[in-house]
């Protein structure tokens, strides 16, 4: 998929699974039953063990090119701290990179390889930064450390900011996130938390499904 292809994906559908894992097995099977319940978006965190493992078999998988239309999804690398990892990664099959932070050569290298790459941000001298490293989406980074008003203070100097939120996005706050202008959320441990405990990983397409009913709720709301 083209780069400017997967970015509109994201605006699309705008819940990131921010996919952690003790296993290749456990992080595959977490992505499958988020993609079941609906959402598009998988990114994979290069924390799991052999994580380009999991890499390789979702986008094989869920490529929009092999994929069956309505069964595609897009599948991406997350905590990647350095250009090393995202070149791998992109070798796997990643389609954007997301990192906890802005490292200016995995940008570089993202932007070599025309791939979406969205760093954490957390001040507006990284925001400001990251738009000259021509970054389209930023992951503001841990986002429960805000409240989403920050959304509207970022934007007053940098109304073309795409911000993501990232951290202690839950079902309580999604909606507050996305009425304040997020482009997307990202969500980790809301997602995965009950299904590891349990070894239920139906658990995850159900919250995934929640989580899908109250974006288009809030995306309803913030187009009125
Ligand atoms: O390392 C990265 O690149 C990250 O994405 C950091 C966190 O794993 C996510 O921010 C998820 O946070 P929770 O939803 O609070 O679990």
């Amino acid at each position: 998929m083209k780069k400017i292809e997967v970015i509109r994906q994201i605006h699309k559908y705008g819940v990131v699974a921010v996919l952690r894992g003790n296993t290749v097995e456990e992080a595959v099977e977490a992505a499958e039953q988020a993609i079941a319940g609906g959402i598009k978006i998988i990114e994979l965190t290069m924390t799991v063990p052999y994580a380009l493992q999991a890499i390789e078999q979702l986008a094989k998988k869920y490529s929009s090119t092999t994929a069956e239309a309505d069964k595609f999804a897009v599948i991406g690398a997350g905590t990647v701290l350095d250009p090393e990892t995202a070149r791998a990664a992109i070798l796997s099959g990643a389609e954007f990179v997301v990192g906890p932070c802005l490292n200016p050569a995995t940008a570089t290298l993202c932007n070599r390889y025309r791939i979406p790459v969205m760093p954490g941000i957390m001040t507006v001298k990284e925001a400001q930064e990251a738009l000259e490293l021509g970054v389209d989406i930023v992951k503001l980074f841990p986002g429960n450390l805000y409240s989403p008003s920050i959304i509207n203070s970022l934007k007053g100097p940098l109304p073309q900011l795409n911000i993501m939120p990232t951290g202690g996005v839950s079902l309580n706050n999604l909606e507050d996130w996305i009425t304040a202008g997020a482009v997307a959320v990202g969500i980790g441990s809301d997602l995965t938390a009950e299904a590891a405990k349990t070894r239920n990983y139906g658990l995850v397409a159900e919250k995934a499904q929640q989580y899908m009913d109250a974006y288009h709720r809030a995306i309803a709301k913030r187009d009125l």
